[in-house]
């Protein structure tokens, strides 16, 4: 018996291209496209993870992905639904159901704003109502983070715990799918593995669909168990991360698996 697959969040054939600068006055405009048809999707309970080069189009899909870019073809599909063809309730629900936790929370929370106001925030600008020192406290709870954390500033909180109250204010919406834009390469590595286990969990217990982009091919093996390798604006491939990594089809595959293997032999060639 075959189980069928619903994704809830979901990119199908996706195109986004930009028009370049005219290079004389008169000259006719180009564009550059930066998606090419990109399917990619992410089922409740799962963690999926997008790889590639710089340049290959991942900011630009995590933008189109969490509603902030509208493609030029393609569907955005949310629970079954075409997000850009929904109303406005449709897309309320969508702004609140899809979060993001960015690379770097020490510029992400605003170093003014006690931690409690910075979790309030969200629910606010996303008019939630209901009683949010209850939901403070749940998601506290979720991070594993103490109460005293909401009358301090991030100044006060490690880099470690500072991405735990990052990836809180993500929660506070009750969201059904996180992206997470290289949440831990701004840690040391020792609390890398602390921050990727929160996220493990949370995909587990709150059966959240994660989408989780970042460099480190073993981070990316760790938390996920489907990636996407994407190359000058197309997927070409996907598959279970250690087979993906380990035998490479797609020559950008290849080429982010022997830069690994380049900075690993470099590191073991020099004398520490
Ligand atoms: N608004 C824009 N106008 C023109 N070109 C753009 C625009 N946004 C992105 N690009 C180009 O599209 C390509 C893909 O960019 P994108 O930022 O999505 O890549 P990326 O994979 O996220 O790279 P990185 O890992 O370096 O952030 C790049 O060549 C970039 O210069």
């Amino acid at each position: 018996m075959t189980i069928e697959r619903r994704p809830l969040l979901a990119l199908r054939d996706v195109t986004q291209s930009y028009q370049l600068p005219r290079t004389s006055l008169f000259g006719p405009r180009s564009s550059f496209t930066v998606l090419d048809g990109i399917d990619f999707d992410v089922c409740a309970g799962e963690a999926v993870g997008l790889v590639g080069e710089s340049g290959a189009g991942k900011t630009t899909l995590t933008r189109i992905l969490t509603g902030m870019e509208r493609p030029q073809r393609g569907q955005v599909e949310f629970d079954g639904q075409d997000l850009w063809a929904a109303g406005a309730a449709e897309r309320t629900r969508f702004r609140r159901s899809v979060q993001m936790v960015l690379q770097n929370p020490r510029s992400s929370l605003d170093p003014r704003m006690r931690i409690g106001t910075a979790l309030l925030e969200p629910l606010r600008s996303l008019r939630i109502e209901g009683n949010h020192t209850r939901r403070i406290h749940e998601v506290l709870d979720q991070v594993g983070l103490d109460r005293s954390a909401l009358g301090r500033f991030p100044h006060e909180f490690s880099g470690g715990q500072l991405q735990r109250i990052a990836i809180a204010r993500a929660l506070m919406p009750n969201p059904r799918v996180l992206v997470a834009d290289e949440p831990v390469s701004a840690l040391d590595v020792s609390i890398q593995a602390q921050v990727l286990n929160l996220l493990k969990d949370l995909v587990q217990d709150l059966q959240l669909g994660l989408v989780f982009i970042a460099h480190d091919l073993s981070v990316v093996a760790y938390t996920t168990s489907r990636v996407s390798v994407i190359a000058a604006g197309r997927i070409v491939e996907v598959g279970r991360p250690v087979e993906l990594f380990t035998r490479p089809a797609a020559p950008a595959t290849r080429n982010l698996v022997d830069a690994v293997l380049t900075v690993e032999s470099g590191l073991a060639g020099t004398a520490l």
